[in-house]
């Protein structure tokens, strides 16, 4: 708790981040009202930006392994993970501003701010997440959006489209600093997916920003 204060009052005498503006964003329509908007390298590396970001994060964050029941036996989710709800304090002050930026800049089509964040630890090639949409709430029955800052390993976030929607398969190479919104009906009409990397690479980490109620 006293790291995690530390961590915001040294914020406000550290050099500031380096954040490329987000209306450089390029937004890729999908279908069906489905959208991704990309900017590589919106955090900029060194240790004041995405490189001290995924340091702190892979130390200061209660990673937990997670199980989940399949057909008959349980396995463990490959991947770690961590959740702050809306009224939890970020892991790291560059997080508080990613979600204030994020949210000053989407409220007009968005309709309200980012509130939540999840993140997801990638610890090698052979940790992923399968085809899904975040619908656990909201998102299975209203447009919404799914903010992701990328920190760590490149890995590729694959969309496809739902049966019946049409549409082929999509990558968006996620690297360091990136980052990726899934907006409009994306959650619903559309699955994303980061598999397992062929080829040996290092760890991951998956920041997401959703509104309220969106999980
Ligand atoms: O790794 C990512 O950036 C995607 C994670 C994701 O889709 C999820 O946790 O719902
Ligand atoms: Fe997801």
């Amino acid at each position: 708790m006293l790291s995690l204060q530390g961590s915001l009052f040294d914020a406000v005498d550290a050099p500031a981040a380096v954040w490329r503006p987000l209306d450089t964003a390029r937004r890729t329509p999908l279908s069906a009202g489905a959208w991704v908007d990309h900017l590589p390298g919106w955090l900029a590396g060194g240790p004041e930006g995405a490189d001290g970001l995924f340091e702190r994060l892979s130390t200061d964050v209660p990673w937990r392994a997670e199980r989940r029941q399949m057909y008959d036996r349980e396995v463990d989710v490959p991947r770690l993970l961590a959740f702050y709800g809306e009224d939890a304090q970020l892991p790291h002050a560059l997080l508080v501003e990613a979600r204030s930026a994020l949210s000053t800049h989407y409220r007009p089509e968005l309709g309200e701010g980012f509130r939540t964040a999840g993140l997801c630890l990638y610890r090698d090639g052979s940790d992923s997440v399968a085809w899904h949409g975040d619908r656990i709430g909201r998102g299975r029955s209203a447009d919404t959006m799914v903010a992701i800052l990328s920190l760590g390993e490149t890995r590729r976030l694959m969309l496809r489209p739902e049966p019946g929607v049409p549409g082929s398969t999509r990558a968006f190479a996620l690297g360091h600093g990136d980052l990726v919104v899934m907006g409009g009906s994306s959650q619903r009409t559309w699955q994303h997916a980061v598999p397992k990397s062929s080829t040996p690479c290092g760890p991951r980490i998956s920041v997401q920003f959703r509104p309220r109620g969106v999980l």
